[in-house]
């Protein structure tokens, strides 16, 4: 297959940025990146500059996921181009502004690489989220930080669903990653969370640095679960919560979801069953964020993206 041999050459990331605090109760994030703030020895790497910033610090002083609006649906081409104004909301201002410094989104002048930082409540362990399935430099990212960790695994989610994808803070780099991991609950450090997000951004820049030395990646496959639809909560008339995720379901992200299995389970004990038409892989499981975005998990479909060899132009 030709997408095997081919060797697509691509521009050095010389500028790289960290963001943390996009929501200001995802508490691992927020206290690297202010971490690293304070003395970013760490995240150096030979022929990158890497900036460390909190994106949204009056969420973070407030440790609430927003103050007006959530600034991870923010960096619309609607906000983004809209006049600059008190009377905006706050995280649309912010997006503007952070528009300015790390974008502008779908320029030349954009970052190369945004790693946005975020903690989840549901089970997901590691997961990197992308974009898009055809962006082979983050997919050979994700393959040199898979093999890096072993035998610990860290998985790939790829929202690049057409109603589901929304308008991220990351979304304004060349390379947008989002780095989700869980479980800890909102406002709260957990050690095993906050190291395995270390352990991660770790491996990453390491492999920004050996891609800009020159270093060829050869063509590879990485397995990905991508975003297939979002399944809400039973509700009644009213839209208030009928049914709670079902005990067999809670805490098995990433497990196969069989038609017929149980899903929810009603107030009164009442089993509700998944009724798709094959097995799915669901993520996000009971996520505390997702209630007002009528969300109880997401569905999944296991792929295995090529991604081409790889080298600096
Ligand atoms: C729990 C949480 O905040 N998750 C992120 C996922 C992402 O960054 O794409 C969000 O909904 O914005
Ligand atoms: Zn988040």
């Amino acid at each position: 297959m030709s997408s095997f041999n081919t060797i697509v050459s691509l521009e050095e990331a010389r500028r790289v940025a960290i963001f943390g605090g996009t929501h200001g109760n995802e508490m691992s994030g927020v206290t690297l990146v202010n971490l690293w703030v304070k003395n970013g020895a760490e995240i150096q790497r030979k022929g990158v500059e890497t900036k460390p910033f909190i994106t949204n610090p009056k969420a973070v002083e407030k440790c609430a996921r927003y103050v007006d609006t959530d600034l991870n649906r923010a960096f619309t081409p609607e906000n983004l181009s809209a006049p600059q104004g008190d009377n905006q909301p706050y995280e649309v201002q912010r997006a503007q502004e952070i528009n300015g410094i790390f974008g502008p989104k779908g320029s030349p002048d954009a970052y190369d690489v945004i790693f946005d930082l975020h903690n989840t409540t549901s089970n997901m362990g590691c997961t990197l989220i992308l974009e898009s399935s055809k962006d082979h430099f983050n997919l050979q990212m994700m393959n040199y930080i898979k093999k890096a960790i072993a035998p610990s695994s860290c998985l790939v989610l790829l929202n690049e669903h057409p109603l589901l994808k929304y308008s991220t803070s990351r979304s304004i780099a060349k390379h947008p990653v989002g780095l989700e991991v869980g479980p800890q609950p909102q406002g709260v450090l957990r050690s095993n969370i906050f190291e395995a997000m270390r352990v991660i951004l770790k491996h990453a820049l390491d492999f920004i640095e050996l891609f800009n030395e020159g270093m060829e990646f050869p063509s590879c496959t990485v397995e990905v679960f991508r975003v297939l639809e979002r399944i809400d909560y039973p509700r009644d008339a009213n839209g208030n919560i009928i049914a709670m995720v079902h005990p067999n379901l809670q805490d098995c992200d990433w497990e196969p979801l069989n038609p017929g299995d149980p899903m929810f389970q009603t107030f009164d004990g009442k089993t509700i069953r998944f009724q798709g038409s094959g097995t799915v892989y669901p993520t996000f499981i009971n996520e505390a964020a997702y209630y007002e975005k009528q969300q109880a998990f997401v569905t999944t479909r296991r792929e295995s993206l090529v991604a081409s060899s790889i080298r600096k132009v």
